[in-house]
């Protein structure tokens, strides 16, 4: 029987798991305490040997690292599949997944109502200020802190998406209810997007930042997206404008970002990813009007069982009929 490897544990959905492959696949669970183990066990005679699927969670990077170039050379010919569990798969060389014929899906729609919500929250913290205002009533003080003045109600802001995948459209329609104006900038036009998501094309996301009281952030991270929203971008916002990011750290120039709420470019700020994680800068505790969440976007047990389930389900149908939903758009 062919063999998968899971990377990272399943927490959610062992049971599943096991009938999800019974008869299917044998389910092997990678126990190296390092990457030299690892690697060395992924050799012929290696206690990962004959394995021709790979379930990856980030976690798993905890002990044996990203899955770059080194350890996707090191797989054997076997391995045809990684099914990754979550949304933003940059912790794994594609490129170098694709130069093997390794075929990469990751769990897109499983992610989006948390990561939606997550993004939400930052908006109302970030507009109403409750983060401060909690912070505050713990050491003590009673709104003596707190300005109305830099409060604002979510209902007729404009909010712009950058980037309207599947949870842009998640965090625009939980929006809509208030209601608010939803704007939003993509590489090309979502073709599902309904009329009242407003699209500006690259040539006219200067006018959309100038319009935004909100901005927020939702494109993966790769080589063209890294550092996207910095300096320029930045200061084409309107004074007061409120930046959110529940999509990967790296997006934002965090020195940008930084310069920008000590000159009070940027009314308030909201983050749940930061450049090296699980390190935060320091200096953003500095500001009080930083609401920051340790990467909670997809913290909830209904959605991590949900994306363990779709990450093995991509996995059983590439043995069922040789191809999983979710290719990452690299590998299709
Ligand atoms: O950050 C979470 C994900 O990529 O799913």
């Amino acid at each position: 029987m062919p063999k998968i490897l899971i990377c990272g544990k399943l927490v959610w959905s062992r049971k599943e798991a096991e009938e999800l492959f019974a008869g299917i696949a044998d389910i092997i669970v990678m126990d190296s305490p390092d990457r030299a183990d690892f690697l060395a066990n992924l050799k012929p005679g290696g206690k990962y040997e004959g394995i021709v699927g790979v379930y990856r969670h980030n976690v798993s990077a905890d002990q044996i690292g990203i899955f770059d170039k080194e350890i996707i050379d090191a797989l054997a010919p076997s391995v045809k599949w990684i099914a990754h569990n979550g949304a933003g798969y940059d912790q794994i060389d594609v490129a170098a997944c694709k130069a093997k014929g390794i075929i990469v899906s990751n769990t897109p729609g499983a992610v989006d109502d948390a990561t939606a919500t997550t993004a939400l929250y930052l908006t109302i913290s970030s507009l109403r200020q409750f983060s401060r205002a909690e912070r505050d009533v713990r050491a003590g003080f009673w709104k003596s802190n707190h300005k109305a003045g830099n409060a604002h109600d979510v209902t007729g802001k404009t909010i712009a998406i950058l980037g309207l995948g599947g949870i842009g459209l998640r965090y625009a329609e939980l929006l809509r209810a208030f209601p608010a104006r939803i704007v939003y900038h993509n590489r090309g036009k979502n073709p599902i997007a309904p009329e009242w998501c407003e699209y500006f094309d690259a040539e006219h996301l200067d006018e959309m930042l100038s319009i935004a009281d909100v901005l927020s952030v939702h494109v993966p991270l790769k080589k063209e997206t890294e550092g996207l929203v910095g300096e320029r971008l930045i200061r084409k916002l309107k004074r007061g404008a409120i930046i959110v990011n529940t999509a990967r750290g790296k997006v934002i120039d965090e020195e940008a970002l930084i310069k920008a709420l000590e000159d009070g470019h940027l009314g308030a700020i909201g983050l749940d990813v930061y450049p090296d994680e699980p390190a935060v800068n320091p200096r953003l505790f500095d500001f009080p009007n930083a609401t920051l969440l340790p990467h909670m976007g997809t913290e909830t047990c209904d959605s991590q069982k949900k994306m363990e389930i779709r990450a093995l389900t991509n996995l059983v149908d590439f043995f069922k009929k040789g191809k999983g939903a979710d290719i990452i758009p690299e590998h299709q």
